[in-house]
Order: structure tokens, then sequence, then C-alpha cells
């Protein structure tokens, strides 16, 4: 099977298949893939994604927590290792985060370790969506909010980091 689908083609797919490719939409998360099998068949790629943003929306604040915490930082220690998900790498390249100066990397580094102290979860946000400068920006800015406001925008990003996984699988023609 080839890696990009139609809408009709992923109705089809069975449970395990459907875990397969759409388990990391949302990174380490494949619960959500999970919850939503039971909606199919799905009307289209946008239909899929809202059914994935609904159960991500019902978790306890706790759930959405943890679901923040399932990703890696950016330009972290999991990216230093080669050790981040296909999916992650390659968002994090797209945004030029492998082609930071020492200076950059080490004002990331900072700023995502007081991040992580205040809030308890990491700096979250869609990678394709910014390049390096727009998120040195943003994280240092994201600092200032409450963690009840953090946790509401990390868990948007989610959302749009979702969007674009699931276009890559099932682009709207
Ligand atoms: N920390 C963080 O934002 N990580 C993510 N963002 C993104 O676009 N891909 C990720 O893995």
């Amino acid at each position: 099977m080839s890696d990009v689908l139609t809408i009709s083609q992923v109705n089809e797919l069975n449970y395990e298949e459907f875990i397969d490719l759409f388990g990391n939409v949302v990174e380490h998360c494949s619960i959500c893939a999970a919850a939503v099998w039971r909606f199919r068949p799905f009307r289209d790629v946008y239909h899929l994604h809202q059914e994935i943003c609904s159960f991500v929306d019902l978790l306890p604040d706790t759930g959405k927590e943890g679901v923040l915490r399932l990703h890696p930082d950016l330009a972290g220690r999991l990216a230093e290792l080669g050790s981040l998900t296909q999916e992650s790498s390659a968002e994090q390249k797209a945004a030029g985060l492998d082609t930071m100066t020492p200076e950059e990397k080490q004002l990331l580094k900072d700023t995502n370790a007081k991040y992580r102290d205040k809030f308890g979860f990491p700096f979250v946000i869609c990678a394709r969506q910014n390049k390096k400068e727009a998120i040195l920006k943003g994280i240092v800015e994201r600092l200032e909010h409450s963690a009840a406001e953090e946790l509401n925008i990390g868990i948007e990003e989610v959302k749009k980091i979702c969007m674009l996984r699931l276009l890559n699988i099932v682009p709207d023609k």
C-alpha cells in the first residue's frame, strides 16, 4: 500500500492498519487514533482531525498535560541523539532547528528548561508553521503566561501538528 491514501482507502483499513498509519499523528499518543476508530466512516481528512481534536479536548487537564509531556523538546536531547520520531525529526528540520548557531541552540536549551521548570510540561509549538526565529521569540513570550494558558496553547499547537501529519498521509486533493 502506498503511504498516501484517499479517505475511502482510510475507511477500508482494518484497525491494526489504521493504528500503524495514524498512531503517531499525535506524538506517542496512539490512543488518539484508537479512540476515533469508532467514528468511521470519515467524510474527509478534516472529519478525522475533528474527532481526534474532540477526544483531546475531552481529556482532563492531567491527560492534556500528559499529551504535551510526550512531545520531545525542540532541538533537545533526543534530537542530539538522533532518537526523534521520523515525524518530529522532519518537522524540526523544516523549522531550521538543525541549522541553529551554537548560541541559538544554547538559548533554546536554557529557555526550554525554564519553561519545563515553570509549567511541568515541555514547550510545544507547531514547528512546520514556524521558523527558528519565531520559535525562539515564541518561547520567551510564552514563558510569561500562566500554566492554564500554556496548557491551552500547547494543546492547540498539538492539533496543528496533528493536522499537518494527517495531511501527509491523506492529502486534500
Ligand atoms: N516540543 C515540540 O513542540 N515538539 C514538536 N513540535 C513539532 O512540530 N513537532 C514536535 O515534535
